[in-house]
């Protein structure tokens, strides 16, 4: 079993330049026999340490397949995934619970109250996971309150119930509660799209920040405006199938596959580079030809 990057516990630079995350060739498929479906079709895609890479793709293009898959929840039909070095495509349960425990990968729902128990106190919730661990009460509390900084928490905040934070603040909770075990990636499914504008720019600059620490974030969103200026870089799913991988400039300002041009052309938020509607008519004609 390979250990975790030098600096990943801790926070630290990175010092291993090997990825966080390395999909290959990943093939999944649901169902059995005549109703068995494809999801995901050869898809590779890696996330290196402090780096951060968008998923994006409209609704069923099979972007929470792809993180349920890199978490152990879905099983791969062929290829392979590697987390923080280590394969862990064939890891029955047993091995996926050691993996969980020791807090190398995790992952932030849409919906905070889905990462966050309704019955604990957002003290208890941050630092179940180190109590998960081992680590000592008065140790894990000292390290989620050294951590409330980072995503501009109050330590007034530490007494309360979920039911009693904002969905801004309830969401920094759950980035802090992911930050906890030292992960060396961080999968968020639609991170921001519950969220005011004010508190959705508030939790990118969260995000955006957490890549000097050296953390890899895979950010999952159907909407390319929205992670456009978070990500690194953009990788596009489309029907199963990763079309399109590239710098986040290159892929915006230069989109190349006619599903990219399309998003970027009806991203709002993307002025200049969107497209007339005439031509993203064109393009959609393009796509369902
Ligand atoms: N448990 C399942 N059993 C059978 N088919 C499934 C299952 N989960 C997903 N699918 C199918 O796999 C494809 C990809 O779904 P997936 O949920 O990964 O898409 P998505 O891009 O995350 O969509 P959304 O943005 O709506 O969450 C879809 O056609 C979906 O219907």
């Amino acid at each position: 079993m390979t250990t975790a990057a030098p600096g990943a516990a801790t926070g630290g630079p990175p010092t291993s330049p090997r990825p966080a995350l390395e999909v290959t060739g990943l093939d999944v498929y649901y169902g059995r026999g005549r109703g068995r479906r494809q999801a995901l079709s050869g898809v590779s895609l890696s996330v290196a340490p402090g780096e951060t890479v968008g998923l994006i793709g409209e609704t069923g293009s099979g972007k929470s397949t792809l993180a349920r898959t890199v978490l152990g929840l879905v099983r791969a039909g062929a290829g392979s995934v590697r987390v923080g070095g280590e394969d862990v495509t064939r890891h029955g349960s047993r091995r996926w619970r050691a993996l969980r425990r020791r807090g190398v990968v995790q992952y932030v729902f849409q919906d905070p109250l889905r990462s966050l128990d309704p019955d604990l106190t957002i003290e208890d919730s941050l630092i179940e996971p180190l109590l998960i661990q081992g680590t000592g009460r008065a140790e894990a509390t000292a390290r989620a309150r050294a951590l409330l900084d980072r995503v501009r928490i109050s330590e007034a905040l530490l007494e309360r119930l979920p039911g009693e934070l904002s969905g801004g603040q309830r969401q920094r909770i759950a980035v802090a509660r992911a930050l906890i075990t030292g992960p060396e990636l961080i999968i968020l499914d639609e991170p921001v799209s519950a969220l005011d504008s004010a508190n959705r720019v508030q939790v990118l600059e969260i995000l955006k920040e957490l890549r000097a620490g050296g953390v890899a974030l895979l950010l999952i969103s159907h909407d390319l405006g929205s992670v456009a200026g978070t990500a690194d870089r953009i990788a596009v799913l489309y029907r199963g199938e990763l079309v399109e991988t590239g710098p986040a400039r290159q892929v915006v300002g230069d989109p190349q596959h006619p599903y990219t041009r399309l998003l970027v052309g009806s991203a709002p938020t993307l002025r200049g580079a969107s497209a007339d509607r005439a031509e993203r008519e064109a393009l959609r004609a393009l796509l369902h030809a």
